[in-house]
């Protein structure tokens, strides 16, 4: 394990589609930071591998872990568990993860200063349905997504976290990388 003191957490939210899972594998290749693997009983899309992409659950299998937080997003559960934490914690002090604004609130909430937001948005909306077609997204899921309240929540950041949260508009990759690598040198610092 690396020392307590020392460890942080990068959560990285935003809406579905705004780019939160392409930033942490960013900062996993050029930073070698892990990302904290989560748990979901949502089925796995085309080319997603379980234990690295997510713990792909049952509904049987999800409750039997133990949450820091778990919420339920476009109608599967979703769960960040101590022992996915812990095992990023012990390759780095420095990890990612990837959360709903449900989830980035109660992480900064209950980690505190071991925390840091980064909160992804795009400047059109109407973008995120094409990124999620894209992305191949089957129509019916991404039809059922834009429409939950989860979607309509996560246009905005939590006031909560508004103070500090990192306000990234991904719109253009290559201004993200330059905004994300600007960030890390001052945390890094
Ligand atoms: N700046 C960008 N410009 C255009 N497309 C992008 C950009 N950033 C990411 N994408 C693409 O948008 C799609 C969604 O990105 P990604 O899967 O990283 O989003 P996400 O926020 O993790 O989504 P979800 O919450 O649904 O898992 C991907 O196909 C990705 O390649
Ligand atoms: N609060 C949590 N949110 C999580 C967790 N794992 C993923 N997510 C977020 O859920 C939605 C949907 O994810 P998708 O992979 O089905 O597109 C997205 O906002 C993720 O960031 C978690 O453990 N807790």
């Amino acid at each position: 394990m690396t020392n307590e003191e020392a460890q942080k957490v990068l959560v990285i939210t935003g809406n579905t589609g705004t780019g939160k899972t392409t930033v942490a594998r960013y900062l996993a290749e050029k930073y070698h930071f892990p990302q904290v693997v989560t748990h979901t009983t949502r089925p796995p899309r085309a080319g997603e591998v379980d234990g690295q992409d997510y713990y792909f659950e049952t509904e049987a299998s999800f409750p039997k872990n133990h949450y820091l937080e778990q919420v339920v997003y476009s109608n599967y559960h979703y769960g960040s568990s101590y022992e996915g934490l812990n095992r990023a914690w012990e390759k780095n002090s420095l990890i990612t993860i990837v959360l709903d604004t449900a989830g980035a609130l109660t992480y900064a909430q209950q980690l505190g200063s071991k925390v840091e937001v980064l909160y992804l948005s795009v400047e059109n909306a109407a973008d995120l349905t094409q990124r999620l077609i894209d992305r191949g997204d089957q129509l019916e899921r991404i039809q059922k997504r834009i429409q939950s309240a989860e979607f309509i929540r996560d246009l905005s950041v939590p006031d909560a976290l508004k103070q500090y949260a990192h306000m990234i508009i991904n719109n253009n990759w290559v201004k993200t990388q330059k905004e994300i690598d600007r960030i890390i040198k001052n945390m890094l610092k």
